[in-house]
């Protein structure tokens, strides 16, 4: 059965960022330790270390509480805004910016990064450069013209996004509509880096399931071509570790680098 569109009140009500963390990323237990979390921070490693895309300010739409999608970004901007719908979920990425007691632990992450980065023995360096280039952590609703709305944040260099607009677009219609809005975020010649599920229908966190838009490859690559960017790359990977459809059913992960054109 078709799982229906969850909408804003759907998550604010059951969405729990520790049952997240739990459910995918915790060590030891998380769903999607190994396979898609690699792929997802050495797409970033090599993109953010390749010094084609730079400049001072970067914002990662719909982080959740996931800082570690920002471990390699930090090395290269200065100033990181951090936004999401959920004030459960920005609750919980302050409390890792003030090293809170109960803060979830994403050390196993900021390994990984450094072990790509050579700088194996420089976790705490990096997770402090990391707390210090974060300079605001915001709500945003992608659906809106302006996700910051009543704010008004200066056009930024880079936008970050990982698994949000499956989640939060009912269609491909709205998916690319939520682009082109993006596109207003950026500077001229700035850079998208979106990387998210292809072909999934549903995800779970606990037992509460949340839908997930079914997309492909054509309909990403035409969705930001009719949004206007000049896409860089847009790669899909197979998923092999097939053992937890059960909670997540996504085919493939894809990355779409993109830039917003210099002349608008
Ligand atoms: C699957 S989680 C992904 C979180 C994180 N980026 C990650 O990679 O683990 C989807 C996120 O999208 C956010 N979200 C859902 N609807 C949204 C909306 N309308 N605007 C902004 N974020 C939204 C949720 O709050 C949630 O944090």
């Amino acid at each position: 059965m078709d799982t229906l569109f969850s909408g804003p009140e759907i998550y604010k009500q059951h969405f729990n960022p520790k049952d997240y963390y739990d459910s995918y990323y915790a060590s030891d237990k998380g769903a999607l330790l190994g396979e898609r979390t690699n792929i997802v921070l050495r797409n970033f490693h090599e993109i953010f270390s390749s010094g084609v895309v730079k400049g001072n300010t970067l914002i990662d739409i719909g982080a959740g509480s996931a800082i570690f999608e920002l471990l390699s970004a930090c090395e290269v901007f200065t100033n990181i805004i951090i936004s999401d719908f959920l004030e459960q979920n920005l609750t919980e990425v302050k409390k890792w910016l003030t090293k809170d007691s109960n803060m979830l632990d994403w050390t196993s992450y900021v390994k990984f990064v450094c072990d790509l980065e050579g700088k194996s023995a420089n976790l705490q360096e990096k997770e402090e450069k990391l707390r210090k280039t974060v300079k605001q952590v915001v709500k945003c609703d992608v659906l809106k013209k302006n996700p910051f709305e009543p704010l008004v944040i200066p056009p930024a260099d880079c936008l970050i996004s990982c698994f949000c607009l499956e989640t939060a677009c009912k269609d491909v219609a709205s998916y690319c509509n939520t682009l082109k809005n993006f596109k207003d975020l950026l500077k001229p010649g700035g850079h998208i880096i979106m990387q998210s599920a292809e072909n999934g229908t549903f995800y779970h966190v606990r037992e509460k399931k949340f839908y997930c838009l079914t997309i492909t490859k054509k309909e990403i690559e035409k969705a930001f071509i009719e949004a206007g960017y000049e896409i860089v790359k847009l790669e899909v990977k197979q998923r092999k570790d097939k053992s937890r459809l059960d909670i997540y059913d996504y085919h493939s992960l894809y990355c779409v680098h993109a830039r917003k054109p210099c002349s608008l």
